[in-house]
């Protein structure tokens, strides 16, 4: 993937219905000036994180001429440039106009084919450049990431020199790939002639991250945009190292999963009334994942996390799956678990699959007795003979390993990925084809997470399958999940089964 995208930005450049570059009347015109060189060098490394769709499937000019002359549904573009007359937002405030560096974002989504807003896209970004605050719920894999940047790229001054945005996830991983998502979006600034001189900077405050060398930067010259793991953030808010007084907008990636974690909860309601206040500020909170929303909204509103008029946009609300997911179940016994999942992968053949196991316990560690993980890479490495690296990703591997592991499977040559809960979050692969659950979920909730990992190119009618390989005694708790979660799971039968 990483390898094409050069060739696709030009692919689709040229069958767009462009103008020649004229800066100056940039804004008369509506027609962008690319700098398609400086794009497409930013692209080729970054790109194996963001889904470039190929040009033949996403015939551009052609989409875009078909929707204006059928009276159409406003496109990306359109939105960001018109905050869309008559959206489902009728209370709007004193709406700003759409900045230069907004209509950039989107121009340079459009460039690589992002031209059609996904359903949460098209519902929230009326109401985030309203200047709402407001609640992200929506399908995993439904493009909530872009929705906020494209918010944040809309507020954020790169002349500034002060935190402006900043996003708070769980994981490290999750931080990572966000980090890069923003910084692929800051290229937009090479098409604002407002901006030539000014980049938007974006600081990955990680868990695991040098702290020291972060200190000085933050000091020296404060960065626009921060991505944040509530660790590492909270340190350094304590010691003061830098403030969010000049804070525009917050958002909290997979809110519910910070506000379960005992050990993040307390610094992150810290973050959201002591060191910054909602009044100052856009607050932002995007899970695929509310439970009784109801009651969070309310607690948003009486903890002043949010201001009072925050909106909940709340998107496939009567199916919280993806429908392009197809679940199976095949019941075994525990000895032949890994002799079915090799025969699944043997027919399944998967272009790319993420197998999910539990956790070690601490029990279990303490004994010496090797993890599961472990046990299932040895015995894949010794008996898969198809063409997917075998990767390992689990939370006692070390940072370093953790990120070669991802990098790895970012490669674009084909994975199968073991590994824990700690990549069902956020983590956006949209090569996986299939989805193992070798070990079920504990929560209906996990077992959401994890599907959502496959099912990730928001217009593909493709279907992609999620299988759990259960004991017996289990079907009753994946029924649970699918009553839950409103899906159906089939029967597969195998013969290998023991
Ligand atoms: N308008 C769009 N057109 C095409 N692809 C898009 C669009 N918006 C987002 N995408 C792609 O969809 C994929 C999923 O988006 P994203 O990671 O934002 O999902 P999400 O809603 O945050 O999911 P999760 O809840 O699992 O974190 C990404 O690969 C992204 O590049």
């Amino acid at each position: 993937m990483a390898s094409n995208s050069a060739s696709q930005i030009l692919a689709i450049t040229k069958t767009a219905p462009y103008s020649k570059p004229r800066a100056s009347r940039f804004h008369q015109s509506r027609k962008p000036y690319l700098n398609l060189c400086c794009l497409s060098q930013k692209f080729s490394n970054d790109n194996a994180l963001f889904c470039l769709p190929n040009s033949k499937s996403f015939p551009l000019a052609k989409e875009l001429e078909e929707r204006n002359s059928n009276n159409h549904s406003p496109t990306l573009r359109e939105i960001c440039q018109d905050h869309v007359p008559g959206n489902v937002l009728r209370r709007q405030v004193s709406a700003p106009p759409p900045s230069p560096s907004t209509i950039c974002t989107s121009l340079l989504l459009e460039e690589v084919g992002y031209l059609v807003p996904t359903d949460v896209q098209r519902e929230a970004l009326p109401v985030l450049f309203s200047g709402n605050d407001c609640i992200l719920h929506a399908q995993t894999g439904s493009g909530k990431t872009l929705t906020y940047f494209l918010l944040i790229y809309s507020q954020i001054n790169p002349k500034k020199s002060a935190v402006q945005a900043l996003i708070v996830v769980p994981t490290r991983e999750l931080g990572m790939q966000i980090t890069k998502v923003a910084r692929m979006l800051a290229a937009a600034r090479h098409m604002d002639p407002e901006l030539e001189q000014k980049s938007y900077t974006v600081m990955a405050l990680l868990d695991g991250g040098m702290l020291r060398r972060h200190k000085s930067w933050l000091k020296a010259e404060p960065p626009a945009i921060v991505v944040a793991t509530i660790g590492s953030l909270s340190q350094l808010l304590e010691k003061q190292i830098f403030k969010l007084d000049s804070l525009r907008v917050l958002v909290v990636d997979e809110v519910d999963f910070l506000f379960k974690s005992s050990k993040q909860v307390s610094s992150l309601r810290k973050l959201l009334t002591s060191y910054s206040s909602c009044n100052n500020r856009q607050t932002v909170f995007a899970s695929a994942s509310i439970l009784q929303h109801r009651r969070f909204i309310h607690d948003c509103i009486q903890q002043k996390w949010t201001k009072g008029d925050v909106v909940h946009v709340h998107v496939n609300r009567i199916m919280p799956m993806p429908a392009c997911l197809y679940h199976r179940f095949v019941i075994c016994g525990r000895k032949a678990k890994h002799q079915v999942l090799l025969s699944l992968l043997q027919s399944d053949l998967p272009e790319s699959g993420i197998i999910f196991v539990g956790e070690q316990s601490e029990k279990s560690k303490k004994s010496g007795q090797a993890s599961s993980t472990t046990v299932l890479i040895d015995f894949l490495r010794a008996s898969y003979e198809g063409p997917l690296d075998i990767l390992l990703l689990e939370e006692d591997m070390n940072f370093n390993s953790r990120a070669a592991s991802l990098t790895d499977v970012r490669k674009g040559d084909g994975y199968l990925l073991v590994s824990t809960d700690i990549v069902a979050r956020g983590i956006d692969l949209p090569e996986t084809t299939h989805i193992y659950n070798f070990d079920l979920p504990k929560t209906a909730i996990d077992y959401l997470h994890r599907a959502g990992r496959t099912g990730r190119k928001p217009f593909s009618d493709k279907k992609y399958y999620v299988t759990n390989i259960i004991l017996s005694e289990e079907r009753f708790v994946l029924q649970r999940f699918e009553n839950e979660l409103m899906f159906h799971c089939e029967e597969l039968t195998m013969e290998t089964q023991g």
